[in-house]
C-alpha cells in the first residue's frame, strides 16, 4: 500500500501525519510501528490520522498511534500539528476547529504568530479515572493535590517516589526533581510507565520548578520512550504544580525540544496548551 504523509514536529515531538479522508488507511500495529521506525520507516514518536468525524459537533476525527503501534486517547503536541496540517492541506479554512478524539472533543486554534493554542479540556483528577489504583495506599496531601508513593528501584537501591496522577485524556504521573538534566529518566521512566498501579500504563513526567511561572520538564512517554516534548505531559505537570501550590498560571514549560505555554484557571476549567507546529517534509511510502 502506498501512503502519502507529512512529517511534522512540535517542540521536537515528531509525527507522521496521514490524511485518511482522501486515502484508504487501514494498517496493523506492526505497520504503524514500521512507519514510526527511524531506520526502517519514516521515523516518529506518534502517527496522527486525519479522518471525518463520527460524532456531531466535530470537524474532524483525530486518531493517535504511539511508535510501539498502540492506539492512544490523546496527544497535545500532535493536536497543534493536526490543526496546522488540515489548514495547510486545504481541508479546513477555519482558524479554529473542533476535533474528535478518543477522549472527547478538543479545540485547536491557529494564532497569528504561527503558533497554535489548543483547548485540551479539563483535567481528570480522580485517581480511579486516570486510571490509578490507589487501593490500600495513603496519599500525602500537598495543597489541593494528593501525592501517591510509588515503590521503584534505582540500581540496587529501593526508593519511594511521590507522584501526582492526572489525566489529560491520557494518563500521567508527575514527580518533581531538583534538576531535570541529572534526573534518572531512562532508569525510572520505564518503571513508572509499567507500574502495576497504572492498569493502562502511564506517561512519566519529571518536572523541575524554576520559579512560579516556569518549569523544566522531561517526559518518558508511554509507548514511545523519552520524547523531546510532550504536550499533554506539560498540561499534566502544570496542573499538578498549580494544585500543589508550587506554580501560578500561565506557566512556561521548557522541554528539551522547545518551549510550550500552559494556562489553567483551576478545578473544572480547561487547560490551554500553546506552542509551535511545523512541517518538516512531505513524502510517499510503500508500507
Ligand atoms: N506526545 C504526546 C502524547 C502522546 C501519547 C502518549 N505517549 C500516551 O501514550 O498517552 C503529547 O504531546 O501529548
Amino acid at each position: 500500500m502506498k501512503l502519502k504523509f507529512t512529517k511534522m514536529q512540535g517542540a521536537g515531538n515528531d509525527f507522521v501525519v496521514i490524511d485518511a479522508i482522501h486515502q484508504q488507511v487501514d494498517l496493523s500495529a506492526a505497520q504503524w510501528q514500521r512507519l514510526a521506525d527511524r531506520r526502517f520507516g519514516v521515523g516518529a514518536d506518534q502517527i496522527l490520522i486525519v479522518e471525518r468525524p463520527t460524532v456531531a459537533g466535530a470537524d474532524f476525527r483525530y486518531r493517535i498511534f504511539n511508535s510501539d503501534g498502540g492506539e492512544v486517547e490523546q496527544c497535545g503536541n500532535g493536536a497543534r500539528a493536526f490543526a496546522r496540517f488540515v489548514s495547510d492541506q486545504g481541508l479546513s479554512g477555519e482558524r479554529s476547529i473542533r476535533v474528535q478524539t478518543m477522549s472527547g472533543i478538543i479545540a485547536p486554534a491557529l494564532e497569528d504568530d504561527g503558533s497554535v493554542t489548543v483547548d485540551m479540556g479539563a483535567p481528570v483528577l480522580e485517581p480511579a479515572a486516570v486510571p490509578f489504583d490507589s487501593q490500600g495506599l495513603d496519599g500525602l496531601p500537598e495543597g489541593r493535590d494528593l501525592l501517591w508513593p510509588l515503590n521503584l528501584q534505582l540500581g540496587e537501591r529501593p526508593l519511594t517516589v511521590p507522584v501526582s496522577v492526572v489525566s489529560m485524556g491520557n494518563p500521567h504521573a508527575v514527580q518533581t526533581v531538583p534538576d531535570v538534566d541529572t534526573a534518572p529518566v531512562a532508569e525510572l521512566g520505564p518503571q513508572v510507565e509499567h507500574h502495576p498501579r497504572f492498569p493502562k500504563r502511564v506517561n512519566a513526567g519529571f518536572m523541575q520548578v524554576v520559579d512560579r511561572n516556569h518549569v523544566k520538564l522531561r517526559v518518558f512517554e508511554r509507548g514511545a520512550g523519552e520524547t523531546l516534548a510532550c504536550g499533554t505531559g506539560a498540561c499534566a505537570a502544570v496542573v499538578a504544580g498549580i494544585r500543589r501550590g508550587l506554580l501560578d498560571s500561565p506557566v512556561r514549560v521548557s522541554a528539551r525540544g522547545g518551549e510550550l505555554s500552559i494556562a489553567w484557571a483551576g478545578e473544572g476549567a480547561p487547560v490551554y496548551l500553546s506552542g509551535p507546529a511545523v512541517t518538516v517534509f512531505e513524502g510517499e511510502i510503500t508500507i
